[in-house]
């Protein structure tokens, strides 16, 4: 049996992360765009994450976060889908970090717990959403607390307002931290505002790392020295943006721009077809050939021809 003080690895995370899409059974009646029957499906995680290592290049995976509709799964699915990516990943992941962030401070704690339990690498939070924190400091204080719930884990704070709603600046949230959250090691920063980011960069100690969440954008955000990345889109671009960073690295700022220009034409063409979680996912089923299923209401199916249309313009963004 895994212990709970089982000392979690505390290695720096970099690179590429691909926020994964949670496995649905798409068994059942289906109206239309309505599905009837939605349960989460977990034997589709084994195959995932061996695609994800042999055709992406990806090795670490952010797991029921935005893309895995974590706040439209119960607290006990949560669980099983957090349990199963880690014994699954296991020999095969470098990394797997857990969402464990709720509307509810009781809930997360008991998802962060949990987190510990089974040995995850590290687990990150958004913030509220619903009852928002009035300020960075009240903000602070409801990641502490949950912190203190798995006091052995690396801790990354999920900054995403467009989501969320909760707009503090991250610099000031971050603001003597690890005085009050020893496991604090960095943030996932979903935002286009780079000075914000640049800001925390400069003051992050080096165990900490600030990973980009703006796909579009990344290569901005690599120039402002982010450490790594997360993204839905690294389910299946990953190995183009692989590339892209390694261009970065070796100073061809010419490759990097041709990749992530590729990626905003990609993107742009998908955002004005409607580029949500929904659409997103189906995606990835066209173009891994997996079968993850679709989303949960009220994120509605996505028709089969939108995304094939994206999967074309993929297909002549990135032939071969
Ligand atoms: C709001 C949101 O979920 N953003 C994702 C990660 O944080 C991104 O990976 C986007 O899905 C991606 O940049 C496409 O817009
Ligand atoms: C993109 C990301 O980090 C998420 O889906 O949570």
């Amino acid at each position: 049996m895994m212990s709970i003080m089982a000392p979690a690895a505390d290695k720096k995370l970099t690179g590429l992360v691909a926020a994964t899409f949670t496995p649905i059974t798409s068994e059942g009646p289906i109206f239309f765009t309505f599905s009837q029957n939605s349960e989460i499906n977990l034997s589709g995680i084994g195959p995932y994450i061996d695609y994800l290592k042999e055709k992406q290049g990806v090795n670490k995976v952010f797991v029921n976060g935005t893309t895995g509709e974590s706040m439209s799964l119960s607290v006990e699915e949560r669980k099983l889908l957090a349990e199963e990516w880690c014994r699954k990943a296991k020999g095969k992941m470098d990394q797997v970090i857990v969402h464990v962030g709720c509307l509810s401070l009781k809930d997360t704690q008991e998802l962060a717990h949990h987190a510990a339990q089974i040995e995850a690498d590290g687990i990150a939070v958004i913030a509220p959403s619903f009852f928002k924190p009035s300020s960075a400091d009240v903000l602070r204080t409801f990641l502490q607390e949950v912190a203190s719930a798995a006091p052995t884990l690396p801790f990354y704070y999920y900054h995403v307002p467009s989501v969320t709603g909760v707009n503090v600046k991250v610099r000031e949230l971050i603001e003597g931290i690890e005085k009050v959250i020893p496991s604090f090691r960095g943030i996932k920063f979903t935002e286009s505002d780079l000075m914000d980011l640049g800001q925390c960069i400069s003051y992050s100690p080096p165990h900490w790392s600030v990973l980009y969440g703006v796909d579009e954008q990344l290569l901005g955000a690599l120039a402002m020295g982010a450490h790594g990345a997360v993204g839905s889109t690294y389910n299946y671009v990953g190995c183009h943006v692989n590339k892209l960073i390694s261009a970065f690295e070796t100073g061809d700022l010419v490759q990097a721009r041709t990749i992530q220009f590729k990626i905003q034409e990609l993107l742009s063409f998908a955002i004005k077809l409607g580029f949500d979680v929904g659409v997103n996912k189906q995606l990835m089923n066209e173009l891994s050939g997996l079968d993850l299923g679709p989303p949960r209401l009220p994120v509605m199916t996505c028709p089969a021809a939108r995304a094939l249309a994206i999967k074309q313009k993929y297909d002549s963004i990135f032939p071969e």
